[in-house]
């Protein structure tokens, strides 16, 4: 599903599903179960518009297998799309040169990082990442930069040719519930704002879930696609996976509705 990062009121937000945590599950046994397709399949049926993965170099959830597997389910989804994410010095290109999936999402992480934790930085990273981001464009893969929410460094990213940047909304998670939710959703607004305007299309994801979500969506402008998964797993643990997404999708409908 593609959404126009430019007039931000009119961007769809779409809800990638992360499947990390079911494979961390199936992974504590060798028994297949639960399954990383199956969990897929019921979050698309249910109305989910991708799916995201991060395939690990150490194989901690999603293995090489899942990430064949998933694209070859994924080819009875065109209207959905399949995101992987990882680091590009690392194992990712090798995964989207065989995959070619709809999106590259580049993660700063290091091997042994327990997860993500922050964005790329400029001017540094630009000229490893530059290469890499001609590959994945050349190859039909739109190119989504995992970053903090800096305005000053949206330039930069579009520059190294990035098509979207992917804001790291941990911070922002984290400040639910505070005196500073409203401050975080303010530097969230001003970094998607410096984005659009330099023509980046704007993703979001790390530790959203159904009560930040609505705020985010709501008060960042042009949101075209949120990928969740830790939380969304655990609810769908109490809830299941459809009517789990289906709340997602509420939420994400409800921060829509309350857009300026
Ligand atoms: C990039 C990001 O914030 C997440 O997509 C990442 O996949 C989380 O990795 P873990 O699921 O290994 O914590
Ligand atoms: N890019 C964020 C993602 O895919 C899932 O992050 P989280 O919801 O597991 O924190």
């Amino acid at each position: 599903m593609t959404a126009s990062p430019v007039s931000s009121g009119a961007v769809r937000t779409a809800l990638s599903v992360n499947v990390n945590k079911v494979a961390l599950v199936r992974n504590t046994r060798h028994l297949g179960i639960p399954s990383v397709t199956r969990a897929a399949q019921l979050c698309l049926e249910a109305g989910a518009q991708g799916i995201t993965i991060h395939p690990r170099p150490d194989e901690r959830h999603i293995r090489g297998t899942d990430v064949y597997e998933l694209a070859e389910l994924m080819q009875a989804w065109p209207r959905a799309e399949f995101n992987i994410e990882g680091n590009p010095t690392q194992n990712l290109m090798d995964f989207i040169r065989q995959v070619r999936p709809h999106q590259a999402t580049f993660v700063p992480d290091s091997e042994e990082q327990f997860t993500s934790d922050h964005g790329w930085t400029f001017p540094q990273d630009a000229e490893r990442l530059r290469p890499l981001i001609a590959e994945c464009k050349a190859l039909g893969v739109r190119v989504s930069l995992f970053m903090d929410p800096v305005p000053e460094q949206m330039a930069a990213a579009q520059a190294v040719g990035a098509d979207r940047v992917e804001l790291y909304t941990e911070p922002y998670a984290a400040s639910w519930g505070t005196p500073q939710h409203a401050e975080q959703l303010r530097i969230y607004a001003a970094a998607a704002q410096a984005a659009l305007d330099v023509g980046l299309g704007i993703n979001a994801g790390h530790d959203l879930n159904r009560d930040n979500l609505p705020a985010f969506v709501a008060q960042v402008p042009g949101v075209a696609e949120v990928s969740i998964g830790h939380a969304l797993i655990a609810d769908a643990l109490e809830l299941g996976y459809a009517e789990t997404v289906r709340g997602y999708q509420r939420a994400i409908d409800a921060g829509m509705a309350d857009r300026a």
